[in-house]
């Protein structure tokens, strides 16, 4: 098996719940993928580094990142992944709301001023939360090249809406669930 087989199987055996849920948006469904289960895991977390530097190598970046939390992990593995492949990618994070005290920065880690950035996500729903983060980007001066997920549940009209490029690892059909 190749990586993208090696992490759809993670996916698929750690990380896909059957239940009714209560969504980020607010909405409901039947089933949720806990990609922190994935991102945080020992074996997991290597192969999401590596599939999703694959699914956007041609986007020329140089740091990666996201709301968080559910983008930290993915970006911190993709630096690390970049690392072991003698690339240097920097990582940042994007909170939800501007602190009061402190250096009061919405984007945490080396400044993104100026530079060309890949906004990633755990999922996709709404995208709700990686519009919030392109947002918080581009305020900061970044050059936002690109958008990434690893699982992509919907949103596409607002993703479309950005006009830039959007990558996911795998869609619903490849989790073998039928109803978004
Ligand atoms: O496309 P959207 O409709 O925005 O939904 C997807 C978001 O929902 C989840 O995060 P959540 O809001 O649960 O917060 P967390 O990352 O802090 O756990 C997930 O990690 C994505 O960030
Ligand atoms: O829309 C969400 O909040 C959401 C869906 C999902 O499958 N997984 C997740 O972590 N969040």
């Amino acid at each position: 098996m190749n990586d993208r087989e090696k992490l759809l199987d993670e996916i698929k055996k750690k990380g896909v719940v059957h239940g009714r849920v209560v969504l980020s948006s607010g909405k409901e469904a039947d089933w949720y993928v806990d990609l922190r289960r994935i991102t945080l895991d020992g074996v997991a977390a290597p192969l999401v580094g590596r599939v999703m530097l694959d699914l956007t190598e041609d986007l020329g970046y140089d740091a990666v990142g996201g709301l968080t939390l559910g983008a930290d992990p993915v970006a911190t593995a993709m630096l690390h992944a970049a690392a072991a492949r003698g690339r240097t990618l920097d990582a940042f994070v994007v909170r939800k709301a501007g602190k009061a005290h402190g250096l009061q920065r919405r984007v945490e880690g080396p400044d993104v001023k100026g530079r060309r950035v890949l906004a990633v996500e755990d999922t996709t729903t709404t995208g709700g939360s990686v519009l919030t983060a392109v947002e918080a980007l581009r305020e900061a001066g970044a050059e936002v090249v690109g958008i990434a997920t690893i699982v992509h549940r919907g949103g596409d009209e607002n993703l479309a809406a950005t006009g830039l490029p959007y990558r996911s690892a795998y869609g619903l059909a490849d989790l073998g669930i039928t109803s978004a």
